[in-house]
């Protein structure tokens, strides 16, 4: 579905700030594959989903979302095949346009449909079913501006956004690391849900070790720019977060670095 085969990226080739994020990387998701990607700071986990979503040109090697490779693609078919959310709740929605201004333009996204025409009844009975399985009372709010929602809500409705045209991948970067603890676990498990109902394949960077080994079905760890720990199943679900620290320090050398690592032990 997705594969990566031999990628590199270097910025700034040749100068004095010359960063190779990615080095050497293969990697192989299936079709419905969940894979959570976690690392040092600087492992190049944003790059590698930056290269995926076409936004940088890698340097050697090759993407290819079901045979086609991503590079190729103009803008327009990579926005319809690639869902993607980040980590600032005001990255996804528009906050002076409606809920359903927002939605009807994800679900347009790379169509030629502009928002001109306005909302059709059916979209707007499609976007009220949509929100509703959210369980956060959004249904009822279709005219309301997405600039009064919490933050937690917007990043309920930008997950909608990014999956409601059903793209062939989704890629999470980091998306609840900036909501407190309860709202992040809501959101998480919204997304979570949406995940299984589309059988979306998705690749999520998260900095909480815990979400590492629960959510999805498969772990890598990024160091260094390569991939140094492709974990699956059985392996992963008898692992614990001590167990994936000991891993790391084994393979790498050195204690996992992240600021923002949440290490939350399985009970
Ligand atoms: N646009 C850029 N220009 C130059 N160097 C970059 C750029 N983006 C990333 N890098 C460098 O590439 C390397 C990988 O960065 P990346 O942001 O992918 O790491 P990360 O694993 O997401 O880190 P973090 O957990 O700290 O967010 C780092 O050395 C970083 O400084």
């Amino acid at each position: 579905m997705l594969r990566l085969n031999g990628v590199t990226k270097v910025f700034n080739p040749g100068g004095v700030n010359e960063r190779i994020a990615l080095r050497d990387i293969s990697l192989h998701l299936a079709p419905g594959d969940v894979v959570a990607v976690i690392g040092s700071n600087g492992a190049g986990k944003s790059t590698l989903l930056n290269v995926v979503a076409g936004v940088y040109e890698i340097d050697t090697g090759i993407i290819s979302l079901d045979g086609s490779p991503v590079q190729a693609l103009p803008e327009h078919a990579r926005a319809a095949q690639i869902g993607r959310v980040f980590q600032d709740p005001l990255l996804g929605t528009a906050a002076s346009m409606t809920i359903e201004e927002n939605l009807a333009m994800a679900l347009r996204r790379g169509r030629r449909r502009g928002l001109r025409r306005g909302v059709s009844a059916g979209e707007r009975e499609l976007f009220r079913e949509q929100l509703s399985l959210l369980g956060l009372g959004l249904e009822g709010r279709l005219s309301a501006r997405v600039g009064l929602l919490s933050g937690g809500q917007r990043q309920a409705l930008t997950v909608l956004m990014a999956t409601i045209a059903a793209p062939k991948l989704l890629l999470l970067d980091e998306h609840t690391a900036a909501l407190d603890p309860r709202t992040a676990r809501t959101v998480l498990e919204l997304t979570e849900k949406i995940i299984a109902r589309h059988g979306l394949t998705t690749l999520m960077v998260t900095h909480n070790l815990e979400q590492a080994l629960t959510v999805g079905n498969r772990t890598i760890m990024m160091h260094e720019g390569r991939i140094v720990l492709n974990l699956t199943e059985p392996e992963r679900s008898n692992m614990h977060v001590s167990d994936l620290l000991l891993k790391f320090e084994q393979i790498s050398g050195n204690t996992l670095d992240n600021d923002r690592m949440l290490l939350t032990a399985r009970g």
